[in-house]
Order: structure tokens, then sequence, then C-alpha cells
């Protein structure tokens, strides 16, 4: 049985910047979707943090507000019997008509919660305004969103604002359901520093506390931010208002976040530009103190411990989200749930973790201040599917709100925060952590097997998998032949896999006409023994598959529903494996791909193209063949969040974009600022290939929308193999690159 409560919560940011409000909802689609609640419910979650937002609400003004939205939503939690925490404002500044340090803030917000009480007098909890003093800090301190303050005076008033809204909002909800209670939210990282801004630090270790402080009347003339709030602009009455009634949260809401313990640090020229910032006082770099190698962080548990024993009231994560490969989100709500239940156990009391941002998020890598379609997927992935995909954290959740317990293999191992490569700093010095490259990384952790470690993608599977921290073994064809049914077996019975991955087969495309035999014995074979060795053992299994399992005779893009109809031997070894490894694991993972490239290794198009453009020869490119190309990387982390998702089926997964070879030659060049280039545009034809290529074997994906294009890949990739190249060619023709300064530029990537 759980022994705390399983909450969820949707991103719902609202925030204004500049005469723009960036609004969540619509980005990720909730706003349309009310079947996501199901999704939501599915979960066994008690809770919801749900948004009835304000600048949604009553956008114009109090006297029209539009209720139907919030109507139909609540009245479907009613139904699944999920309790809703109603939030108000979340990280805005109100609808148009008011602003974070305009006098009329609280008492509008309060009278717009009065409306929102009196229209569902059911609701028990709200939280009016989320984590109001890091929206006073974006808004008021550090410019980022309206009114784009950078003063301790309209920080503190935005603060103040906010916080005497909560308090009105509250009494104003009362009036209708006295039971009404407050979840207030906050994100109280701590900040570490050097010694020199130590006192930076211990201001802001006070800060953190006074959205809290403010709401139970601790700010008194004694407090030690009273001279702080009064020198920026606060006034004695509204700061004694607080103490003479305060109106403590009913629960304090922790809104907890691998990157909310900072560390600040003077040496500026160490950190980047992004981090650098100033108090008035001193110029100095605030960053993440994950990354700093010495920093004794204080980590969640300890945290919630501190608010328990300064405020002796319930508290609750009310936001546990990660950005990050599957493995690492399941690691990350894990330790979260982990220490709120052994606080729980400890006496402490600890009610519930909330898994926030339940569809993903966008674009708080620029803090919500820009459109790029950055998207962090949560438990549900919209990048899959045509509904919210349900990615590996749902199974454990729905086990956590039941039993209280999960177990996965992946979760055996330490979460990048806790592994060595995590530091980028360390006493004033950049710091490079030393990978410590071992495959098993925890004997009691059953590995991944992965074949074909010889090859391309096999090596490719052993470095991501070790860099984030999965298990794994890496067979070459002496200790793993996959034709061999005994070695398969064999394989299986000593490494105790929790999934296989198949990198290894026959590629050779032209001399497969003339051996068939070997084609299909590695392609086909090999792969359908592996398929029975899983069966038998009950695990996962994924296989790698082509584009030239199609003809190439259709127009458009192959998608995971068109027909193979292969027109060579390795693409008919390929298509039999596919029809053959279904019929036997209907469960089997079968990825699709096509054209490989990457800075890992020689064999591949663009490495032969930037080779010959670096040595200043023409470069013979087909230009009537279209195809997708692949950088191996995405790939590799795509598949493994599938596998680990328990995907099965088909899936196509390449970059996004179509060339003909020719057009990729260009792209190569262009993307490597190299002029000047030779580019022999050629039929297929003049080439003389022993096996047929389609004209078109561009693959499409209608399941999958998450692979970057291969242009941005291209960038990702090219300044890693001119470095290779540079380091291996000896004939490198200067004049190609247009400047110095460009080349420095296109190698630092
Ligand atoms: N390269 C592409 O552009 C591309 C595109 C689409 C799909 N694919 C598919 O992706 C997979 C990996 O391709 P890749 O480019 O990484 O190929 P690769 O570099 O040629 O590697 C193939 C690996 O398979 C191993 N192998 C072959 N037969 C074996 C056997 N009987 N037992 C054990 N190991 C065996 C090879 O070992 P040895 O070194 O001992 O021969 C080698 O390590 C293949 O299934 C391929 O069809 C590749
Ligand atoms: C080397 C070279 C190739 N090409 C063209 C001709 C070929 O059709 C094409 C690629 O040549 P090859 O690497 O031989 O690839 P290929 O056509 O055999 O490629 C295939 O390999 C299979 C293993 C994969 O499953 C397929 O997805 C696909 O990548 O590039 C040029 O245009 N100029 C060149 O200099």
């Amino acid at each position: 049985m759980a022994i705390i409560d399983l909450w969820g919560g949707v991103e719902c940011s609202c925030n204004r910047v500049g005469e723009q409000f960036f609004d969540q909802l619509s980005r990720n689609g909730h706003l349309n979707r009310i079947s996501d609640l199901d999704l939501f419910a599915s979960l066994g979650i008690k809770k919801l943090r749900y948004p009835v937002l304000w600048e949604q609400v009553a956008p114009q003004s109090l006297d029209r507000p539009d209720w139907l939205w919030p109507d139909e939503r609540l009245q479907r939690l009613q139904e699944l019997q999920i309790e809703p925490i109603v939030g108000l404002v979340h990280h805005g500044s109100g609808p148009a008509y008011t602003s974070l340090t305009s006098n009329n803030f609280a008492p509008l917000l309060a009278q717009y919660a009065g409306l929102v009480a009196e229209r569902y007098p059911w609701v028990n909890y709200y939280t009016p305004v989320n984590e109001p003093l890091t929206t006073a800090r974006f808004s008021g301190l550090y410019g980022l969103w309206y009114p784009h303050g950078t003063s301790d005076q309209d920080f503190v008033r935005a603060l103040l604002n906010q916080l005497k809204g909560t308090r009105l909002a509250m009494l104003a909800i009362r009036q209708i359901n006295p039971n009404a209670q407050l979840v207030q939210t906050e994100d109280l990282g701590e900040t570490h520093s050097t010694h020199s801004l130590a006192y930076q630090a211990a201001f802001e270790n006070e800060r953190r506390w006074l959205s809290y402080d403010l709401l139970c009347g601790k700010v008194t003339p004694e407090h030690n931010l009273y001279k702080y709030l009064k020198k920026s602009g606060a006034t004695t009455e509204e700061l004694l208002e607080f103490v003479a009634s305060p109106l403590p949260p009913d629960i304090f809401g922790i809104n907890h976040y691998v990157t909310s313990e900072r560390y600040l640090d003077e040496h500026l020229s160490l950190f980047p530009l992004h981090s650098h910032g100033s108090n008035g006082k001193h110029k100095y770099a605030d960053v993440e103190a994950v990354r700093v190698k010495g920093v004794e962080r204080a980590g969640v548990k300890s945290l919630l411990q501190e608010v328990w024993q300064r405020y002796q009231s319930p508290i609750a994560i009310t936001e546990a989200h990660l950005c990050c490969t599957r493995e690492e989100q399941m690691r990350w709500f894990m330790e979260v749930w982990e220490a709120a239940t052994d606080l729980k156990k400890a006496g402490v009391n600890c009610l519930a973790v909330t898994a926030w941002a339940l569809i993903g998020s966008y674009d708080w890598n620029s803090l919500l201040t820009r459109s790029n379609g950055f998207y962090e997927s949560g438990i549900f992935d919209l990048r899959i599917g045509d509904k919210p995909w349900p990615t590996a954290l749902v199974p454990m959740l729905q086990s956590l709100s039941s039993t209280g317990n999960y177990q996965h293999d992946v979760l055996k191992h330490k979460g990048w925060w806790d592994r060595e490569e995590r530091y980028a700093y360390y006493h004033g010095e950049k710091y490079i952590a030393k990978p410590t490259h071992k495959p098993i990384l925890d004997k009691n952790q059953r590995p991944i097997l992965i074949t074909g470690a010889t090859g391309t993608l096999g090596k490719a599977f052993g470095r991501i998998c070790q860099d984030r921290g999965l298990s794994y073994v890496l067979l070459n064809r002496k200790q793993l032949d996959i034709t061999n049914q005994a070695s398969v077996e064999a394989a299986i019975m000593q490494h105790n896999p929790w999934a296989v991955i198949n990198t290894a087969g026959y590629v050779r495309v032209d001399e497969a006409e003339k051996a068939p035999e070997v084609c299909y014995r590695e392609n086909t074979a090999g792969a359908i023994l592996l398929a029975e060795a899983c069966k038998t053992a009950g695990i996962q299994f994924l296989t790698f598959s082509s584009d030239l399992v199609f003809d190439g005779e259709k127009d458009e893009p192959y998608t995971e529903e068109d027909i193979p109809n292969p027109r060579n031997v390795y693409g008919r070894s390929k298509a039999l494996a596919e029809k053959e490894i279904f019929k036997i694991l209907p469960e089997s993972l079968i990825i699709r791909t096509s054209a490989f490239f990457s800075s890992w290794d020689r064999y591949n198009f663009v490495y032969f193209a930037l080779k010959s453009f670096l040595q200043g020869l023409p470069f013979a490119a087909v230009n009537n063949v279209k195809i997708t190309a692949t950088y191996v990387p995405d790939l590799v982390h795509t598949s493994l969040n599938l596998l680990i998702d328990q995907a099965n089926g088909i899936w196509h997964v390449t970059n996004q974009g179509s060339y003909t070879w020719a057009e990729l030659a260009r792209l190569v060049a262009n993307v490597a600022l190299l002029k000047n280039v030779e580019i022999k545009d050629q039929p297929i034809s003049s080439f003389q290939l022993p096996a047929y290529r389609p004209k078109n074997s561009v693959l499409q994906s209608s399941k999958i929308r998450l692979m970057p294009t291969i242009e941005d890949a291209l960038h990702r990739c090219i300044p890693a193999l001119m470095q290779e190249l540079l380091k291996h060619t000896k004939t490198l023709k200067p004049d190609l690159i247009d400047s110095e300064e460009n080349l420095s530029r296109k190698l630092s990537g």
C-alpha cells in the first residue's frame, strides 16, 4: 500500500513577454483535448493541479468571464473522482488590465477567485498564484517577463502583490467554501557560492522563504529581510497586515528540480554568457550547483526536512519533472518519491509527490521567452502517435500510486545528477569529467544485450548506454554469433538481459547480390533466432531494418503503413526478417532506418563527401535517387526511449528531410561553410551498382515526430567530423574555407 499519494499536474504556465502571452495549454494541445483527463486518471492520481487561469477565463474583464472550458473540465474531473487543486495564475502577470506591479492586481485577483469559488463551490484546494517568488524574480528582477522589472523595488512590489492577492483570494474563496485549503507552491532551491559571494548566497537563502514567511505572518521587524523589504519599497502597513492576519498555507507545496540549487561564482570567464549577472555590487555567474564539483548539494530530502522543521505543517512535492531521457526521468521521479516516502515513515507529514508536466512542456530552455518549439516530454510524450504517448513512466506511476513501489533495471543505477560525468566546473576551473567506461554499470542490474559490437550501430549503442547509465553487454561475432542457436541461447543464459538489441547484420548491399545465402543467414535467419530466444526468455527484442524494403515506385515518402516490395537481395532479406519476427514475437520492436552518418565512423556518405571536399577533389553524387539520412546518435537515443517505453511493431526512425545524394552532398558543403566544392551530379545508372537502388526510399513516420532535421543533425555532426578529417587528411585545400574564423567557428561547433 502506498503511504503517500500520487498527484499530477499539467504544465499550464501562461506568462507575458511584452504584449505576447506564452500559453502552454494551447502549445501542448490540452486546451482542446479533454480526453487527456482520462489518461491522467489511469495513473491512479488522487489530486490534479489544474488551471482555471484568470488570463483565460476573464482576458477582457471580470464582468464577462467565459466558464465554458473550466465547466467541462472540472465536471469531467468530478466524474473521474480526481480532486482538483485549482490554479488561478501560473507564472503570469494577470490579464492585460492589470500587472504584477499594479495596485489593482491583488483586489482583482481576489474578485476573480470569488467568482471561481461561486462557480465551483465544491472545489476544496486552491493555488491562487504558483511560485510567486520565482515569478517576481523573472518579472521584477531579471526583466524576462512582463512588466520586465530589473530592480529590487519591482521584485518586492511584484512579490507583495502576488501574496496579498493570494491572501485576499483565499479569504474570498472561504466566503463560499470555508473548508477551502491553500496549497502554496514555491521553488526553494538552496544557493551555494564561492567564498567571496557567500553574502549573496546567504541573502538568497533567506529570500527563498519569503512567500511562506509573509503568508505565515513571520516577517516582523525582527525578520532578517524586513529592512531589505522596506528599503525596496514595502510599506510598514502592508508588511504588518501579513503579521496581523496571517494566512498560512494549509499545504506547503515544493516545486523541486535538479537545477533548483544554484551556485554563484565571480570567475565569469569560466561560465557561459547566459549565466552572467550581477547584484549591482558584484558581477557573477549563476549556474546549477549540480554541475559544480566540490559543492555539497542539499538535495530534495533535506530540503523537505527543512520546510517541515520551519513550518511544522503538511508538505507535498507539487512539481517533480526532469527534462531528459526516459530512464533518467524515471530515476529522478523515483528519487523524489523515495525521499518523500522515507520522510513520511520518519513522521514528517509529507502528503504526496506530484508528477508534473504530465504531457510535457515547451521552451523552458529559453525561460518561456521564445517560441522555438523546444519540447520536453513528460509522463506522456506528445511527439509519438496521434494521442499522448504513454512513456515508461506510466506503468511506474500506476504501480507507485497503488503499491508505493516499482522495480525496473534502469532504476538500479544513479541518475546523471549523481554521476561523475555531470561536473563541468571545479574550484574556479573548467572541469572535464573522465568517463569511467565500463559496460556492466551495476552488478545487480540486468543489462541490455547488444549484438554487432564491431559495427557502426553496435558501437554507438555502447557509447550512449554508457552515457545514459544503462547497463549493457556489447558482444562481437565471436562472443555471440547470431546465426548459431547455441551461441544465442548461451549468451542470453550467461547475461540474463532484460532486452536484446540486434545491430548485427549484413550491410554490403551490392555484394549481397552475389552472396544471397550469407546475407539471408545474417539478416534473416540470425534475427529470427534472436526473436525466438527472446520469446523463450520473455524479454524485449529490438532489431533494425531498412528503407531498401521498398521498391521506390511511390512518389511520396514511405510510412509504416506502406507494404514492402524489395528489389534487391539485401532488401528482401530485411523484409522477410520483419515478417517472420512478428510471427514469432509480435511484441518485437523493428526500426526501419536509412543512410547512416555520424562522426564516430568513416564508412558513411557524409564522411566521404566531406573528405573529398577538404581534399579539393570532385565528388560524384547520385542526383536521381531520393533518400532520408540518419544521424546515428539521434537514432540510438530514440530507439532506447522506444525500447524502454516497451514500444512494439514497425517504426520509421530517421532524421527529418529528404534529399538526393547530390543534394545531401551540397547541404554538407553548406553546413561545413565550404565554398568552391565540386559536386558532379550523376544518375545512379552511371555508378553501375550491382544492386538495384529504389529511386525513392524516403522514410517518414506516421507515428513519431521527435527526430530533428537532417540539417540540424549535420550542424551537430560536422564539427567533430571536420576535427577527425583534419587530423587524418594530409592534402587539405585551405582556400576552401572562406575564412580561418569560419574554420575555427565550424570546428568549435
Ligand atoms: N548503415 C546504414 O546506413 C543502415 C541503414 C539502415 C539500416 N541499417 C541496419 O542497421 C544495422 C546495423 O548496421 P551497421 O551500419 O552498423 O552495420 P555494420 O557497421 O556493418 O555492422 C554490422 C555488424 O554485424 C556483425 N555481424 C554480422 N554478422 C554477424 C553474426 N552472424 N553474428 C554476430 N555479429 C554479426 C558484424 O560483425 P563483424 O565485424 O564480425 O562482421 C558487425 O559488427 C543492420 O541491421 C543494418 O541492416 C543500416
Ligand atoms: C560513395 C558514394 C555513394 N553515392 C551514392 C550511391 C549510393 O546509392 C549511395 C550510398 O551508397 P552506399 O553507402 O553504398 O549505400 P547504399 O545504397 O548501399 O545504402 C544503403 O545501405 C544500407 C545498409 C542501408 O540499409 C540503406 O539505408 C542505405 O543506406 O550514395 C554517391 O552518390 N557518391 C559517392 O561517392
